[in-house]
């Protein structure tokens, strides 16, 4: 299995029906997951504890019926409720049915007392429309008890593609799928609903999952590992990579400063501050390690990145809104640099995707790292990302129109390439969530593009690298500490 490899649920269908055409039965495929369902739940429950399973009426529901009949014949005491009646259920659901041979009862009828463990088989990656009626009610009954859940799948409400509730959810305890991950698992307010979640191999072949388009991923360092500069001994600083940030004016330098900081600290060999010529003083009071260099229009830009040696250039934080930021954007991607904007860059093309695109292509490589606010603004026209049916289709819509790979912050972090990659970030905390904590990510992907890594990889890169150094450092987390605290994630690879 390709862990970091992840499977919307279109694709999760078709990996079944090839797998299945290719002559593996679908019975085969759903035993498997049924056992790796009953695996799951004896880790949760005591020798012969009591274990409720809710079946849905479909194969999630199949999945449920299978380890039903596993964990009786393993002692445990087993209550089966199902949603509707049973010959309703059809195909390989049914086929599972007729192997249990336990009682059956009603879904209304189910109560959770002295149970060690629900497992939850309700709804998979079929789910199409909102929970509500018997379902609602037994979900929010179980919920209400406290007993730990096992979600089959996914949990039943969550939607396997946007992570969104469909009416109610049944939040889980651990969850169990098949094959690989799907976005509902990595999306909020998915994610917080899955507890830990473990993927069994059921049998789908890799080759049948890597020829599927977008490809999907979830950010882990297997993405990207392999990309991450690391300096030769026979390196010199110039060799590393030379970042050039743009400083906003006196009163707001602090962003691009953010910024530079962690363009140096992620490995850039050098990196220097384009300042306002009013604001070289006020720059040159808070900087040591990083250059600084006068800079008011596109024509002294133009003639900075005359020396070569320039390999990125990044443009927007607290830099400000209009016309004097576009023809900066302009000037710096005219010299086919690596290009990474934010912040004011982005605000200053607002309802002007297409145009920014066209900006963009200029660039060697140029990434977006829009908020939600900024990506609403620069997309407010754009057909296709604001109708999407989930963050992931919206992303990569974006990427297309921008030409550019799109870092979609969040709570949820999306990273969008224009050739059909995405990466959502499985893990983070909200404490990333203080001013200048994007811009300090603005200068971790500057750093990672001026090394010369490949801007999806140095994207995903540095959307981790941040998430994680957020995680470590934890409470009290100010901007300043990620780029102080980065060294000791960098040594963790
Ligand atoms: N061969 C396969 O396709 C395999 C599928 N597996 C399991 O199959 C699941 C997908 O199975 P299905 O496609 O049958 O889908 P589900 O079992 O998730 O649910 C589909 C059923 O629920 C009904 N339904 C959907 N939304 C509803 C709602 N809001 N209220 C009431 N009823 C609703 C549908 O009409 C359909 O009958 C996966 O999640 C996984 O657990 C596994 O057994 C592995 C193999
Ligand atoms: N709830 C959250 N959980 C995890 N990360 C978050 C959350 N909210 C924001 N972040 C992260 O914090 C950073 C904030 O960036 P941004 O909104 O540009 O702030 P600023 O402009 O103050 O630097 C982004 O990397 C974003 O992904
Ligand atoms: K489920």
């Amino acid at each position: 299995m390709n862990h970091h490899r992840i499977l919307a649920v279109a694709h999760m269908r078709e990996a079944d029906r090839l797998t299945i055409a290719s002559g593996v039965p679908g019975m085969v495929l759903m035993e498997r997951a049924g056992a790796g369902v009953a695996q799951a739940a004896r880790a949760m429950l005591a020798p012969t504890g009591r274990v409720v399973i809710l079946c849905g009426p479909g194969n999630n529901g199949g999945d449920g019926f299978i380890a039903a009949r596993r964990l009786a014949e393993d002692g445990y005491r087993v209550t089966l409720g199902l949603l509707g009646p049973r010959e309703r259920l059809s195909g390989d659901a049914a086929a599972a049915a007729r192997l249990y041979d336990g009682p059956v009862i009603a879904l209304e009828d189910i109560t959770c007392d002295e149970a060690g463990l629900v497992i939850d088989a309700l709804f998979g990656t079929g789910l199409t429309r909102d929970l509500e009626g018997a379902v609602a009610a037994c979900i929010a009954r179980v919920a209400r008890s406290g007993v730990p859940v096992l979600a089959v799948d996914i949990p039943s409400g969550i939607d396997g593609d946007s992570g969104a509730i469909r009416g109610v959810a049944l939040p889980a305890t651990r969850t169990v799928t098949f094959a690989a991950r799907k976005p509902g698992h990595l999306l909020l307010p998915g994610r917080d609903l899955c507890g830990a979640i473990s993927v069994v191999d059921i049998g789908i072949p890799d080759a049948t999952c890597d020829g599927f388009a977008p490809a999907l991923f979830a950010n882990e360092p297997a993405l990207w590992r392999d990309t991450l500069p690391r300096p030769e001994s026979d390196t010199h600083k110039y060799k590393r990579g030379h970042a050039l940030v743009l400083s906003g004016e006196m009163h707001r330098t602090g962003a691009a400063r953010l910024a530079a900081r962690g363009a140096l600290r992620v490995g850039a060999g050098a990196v220097t501050l384009a300042s306002p010529r009013a604001a070289l003083a006020v720059n040159a009071a808070h900087l040591t390690a990083i250059m600084l260099a006068p800079c008011d229009t596109p024509e002294e830009l133009g003639v900075l990145l005359e020396d070569r040696r320039f390999t990125a250039v990044a443009l927007g934080p607290g830099y400000g809104v209009g016309e004097a930021t576009r023809a900066m954007v302009k000037a710096a991607a005219r010299t086919g640099r690596g290009l990474v904007l934010d912040a004011d860059a982005l605000t200053s093309f607002a309802g002007e995707a297409y145009t920014l695109g066209m900006v963009a292509s200029a660039a060697r490589a140029c990434v977006l790292t829009p908020h939600e606010g900024e990506m609403r603004r620069l997309f407010e026209s754009a057909e296709g990302v604001r109708d999407a049916p989930n963050r992931w289709q919206a992303a990569l819509r974006a990427a297309e129109i921008v030409r550019s790979v799109v870092i979609c912050k969040g709570g949820d972090t999306i990273v969008a390439s224009p050739d059909g990659r995405a990466a959502i970030l499985a893990e983070t905390t909200p404490y990333l969530a203080t001013a200048g904590s994007g811009d300090v990510l603005t200068g971790i992907v500057t750093g990672l593009i001026a090394q010369g890594m490949p801007a999806f990889e140095a994207a995903c890169a540095a959307v981790w690298l941040h998430a994680r150094t957020g995680i470590v450092y934890g409470p009290g987390l100010i901007a300043e500490d990620l780029s102080e605290a980065l060294p000791g994630v960098l040594r963790g690879l």
